[in-house]
């Protein structure tokens, strides 16, 4: 019957990882609920929060999100959520130089560790751009970037600039043929929530 679909939902695992205070939380929370909180607790260990988005009528991307703390105490953490990542978030705050060093310190840590196959996706994220005391251009984010095999993003947590796009453009880069799929048992309309993935 044409009223019947199948809906598959493609899994991507995502991490941020940075240092402390560079937002982190607050992309996802602006990702994830579309709200941005001026006073947040430090994060403790790491966070999980997922998101579906309808790509088409049969096809869903579920973002499953490790959230890591930047806090020093919880570094020896991360490789367990950085593990088999398809993609990582490497963010910074553009107005402090050591946010920025701190992040291009976990770019080869990630590369190395991460036991990602083919495909691996990091964004290189200078957020807090709302800010007018910036202090990393983004001339020198970009030469650093082409010289790493990076992609660079330009975001604000604050007033949502570029947050959507950054998420949706790591779904569009990961190789489809890296990430799992499962299709939902046939169901009627109006639409239930797609069966759970498993990865
Ligand atoms: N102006 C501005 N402030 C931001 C932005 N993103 C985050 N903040 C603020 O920066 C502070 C730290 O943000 P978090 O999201 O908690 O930082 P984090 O990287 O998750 O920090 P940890 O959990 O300690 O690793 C909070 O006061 C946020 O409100 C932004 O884009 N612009």
């Amino acid at each position: 019957m044409s009223t019947i679909a199948d809906i598959e939902q493609l899994c991507i695992k995502v991490v941020l990882l940075g240092q402390s205070g560079a937002g982190k939380s607050s992309l996802v929370l602006r990702f994830v609920q579309d709200k941005f909180y001026a006073n947040t607790a430090e994060t403790v260990g790491a966070a999980f929060l997922t998101k579906v988005l309808e790509l088409d009528e049969t096809t869903q991307l579920k973002y499953e999100i490790w959230d890591t703390a930047g806090q020093e105490r919880f570094r020896s953490l991360a490789p367990m959520y950085y593990r088999n990542a398809h993609a990582a978030l490497i963010v910074f705050d553009v107005t402090s130089r050591d946010s920025y060093e701190k992040a291009k310190g976990w770019i080869n840590e990630f590369k190395e560790k991460s036991e990602t196959s083919d495909g691996k996706v990091i964004m290189f994220v200078a957020n807090k751009t709302d800010l007018d005391r910036r202090i990393v251009e983004t001339s020198e984010i970009q030469k650093f970037c082409e010289e790493n095999g990076l992609y660079p993003f330009e975001t604000s947590a604050k007033d949502g600039t570029n947050v959507h796009t950054l998420f949706t453009e790591i779904g569009q880069k990961i190789p489809r043929n890296t990430i799992s799929t499962k299709s939902s048992t046939p169901r009627m309309p109006p639409m239930k929530p797609a069966k759970k993935c498993s990865c």
